[in-house]
């Protein structure tokens, strides 16, 4: 049974759409997520399943409790990381996780959590004096403070540096592999296709696709790129006269050939039959970004 269910969800504001109709349903121990640019309803998508806001219409379901008729319940085995969740300054780290835990019935063993998330050395610090990451780890760590059985964490690595953003992808994964199912909203293709199992693609309010990173690139007409610099002269024509090219740039002394099926071969033997190296070689295969590109029409960034 899913952990997590949404059924034909629709949320409006006044006049505007901020879901018009999202599905999707969330295993136990995935880390799901769900993907799309500024304003496509991510947010709200998630502040629904909380409890926080009262959709329009459709089926919602974490745990088999229904978050607008079970809220007490809900906020007992739903871990929220709250979008810039912001302390008071002085509030000392281990203020802050007792503060949190308070809110429980069996909250969770602190000393595991704080270890986990790195932050065993930094317990009497101020939240003021905690840097953009260690922020970040701590707002992971209220979030799992009260022992959930499914964690939601919006924009979980903005702002942060890449290097503390690869940490912080390492610890999402520990957290997945101590038992709890993630929920993960992002607009980062690198983040979605790093981390998650599955992704649900939204867009102006709509799920375009829900795969995994891989079947999501699977479902794009693969095209590739190939650019290289002839290490003699080479007609243009002969390229584009091979059926898997289907186009040939020039980029000064750089050819670049798009096509599909096995065009790197292709371009490969007419090369060697010419005696002519591909210099620099370089092929770039189909990406999340491209598959993005091809659901929505349009680049997430
Ligand atoms: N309280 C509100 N009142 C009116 N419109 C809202 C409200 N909250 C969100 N919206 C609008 O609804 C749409 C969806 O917003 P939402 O925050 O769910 O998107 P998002 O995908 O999470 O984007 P972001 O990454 O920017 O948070 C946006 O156009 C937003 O401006």
């Amino acid at each position: 049974m899913p952990v997590v269910e949404v059924r034909n969800l629709r949320k409006t504001y006044g006049s505007k759409v901020a879901v018009a109709d999202v599905s999707f349903s969330v295993e136990r121990g995935e880390i799901f997520g769900i993907l799309g640019p500024n304003g496509a309803g991510k947010t709200t998508t998630v502040e629904c399943l909380e409890g926080l806001r009262t959709p329009d219409a459709g089926t919602l379901s974490v745990l088999g409790l229904d978050p607008r008729r079970d809220t007490a319940e809900l906020r007992q085995i739903l871990g929220v990381q709250l979008q810039e969740s912001q302390l008071p300054d002085r509030l000392k780290v281990r203020e802050a996780l007792d503060l949190y835990a308070s809110f429980y019935r069996s909250p969770a063993d602190q000393g595991p959590l704080v270890d986990l998330l790195g932050l065993t050395d930094r317990l009497d610090t101020p939240y003021k004096k905690l840097s953009g990451g260690q922020k970040q780890r701590l707002s992971i760590a209220l979030a799992l403070i009260g022992g959930p059985e499914v964690a939601v964490l919006d924009e979980l690595t903005t702002g942060l540096d890449p290097q503390a953003r690869r940490d912080t992808w390492q610890l999402i994964e520990n957290v997945r592999d101590s038992g709890v199912t993630v929920l993960l909203v992002t607009h980062f293709m690198e983040e979605a296709e790093r981390l998650c199992d599955r992704i649900a693609v939204i867009d102006a309010g709509s799920v375009v696709a829900v795969d995994t990173p891989a079947g999501l690139v699977a479902g794009v007409d693969a095209e590739q790129r190939i650019r290289f610099r002839p290490s003699a002269p080479l007609d243009d024509e002969l390229l584009a006269a091979l059926p898997e090219v289907r186009s040939v740039q020039r980029q000064g002394q750089y050819v670049q050939v798009t096509g599909t099926g096995n065009v790197l071969h292709a371009v490969t033997a007419l090369l060697a039959r010419r005696r002519i190296v591909a210099e620099e070689l370089r092929v770039e295969q189909t990406s999340l970004d491209d598959a993005f590109v091809a659901l929505t029409g349009r680049k997430l960034a």
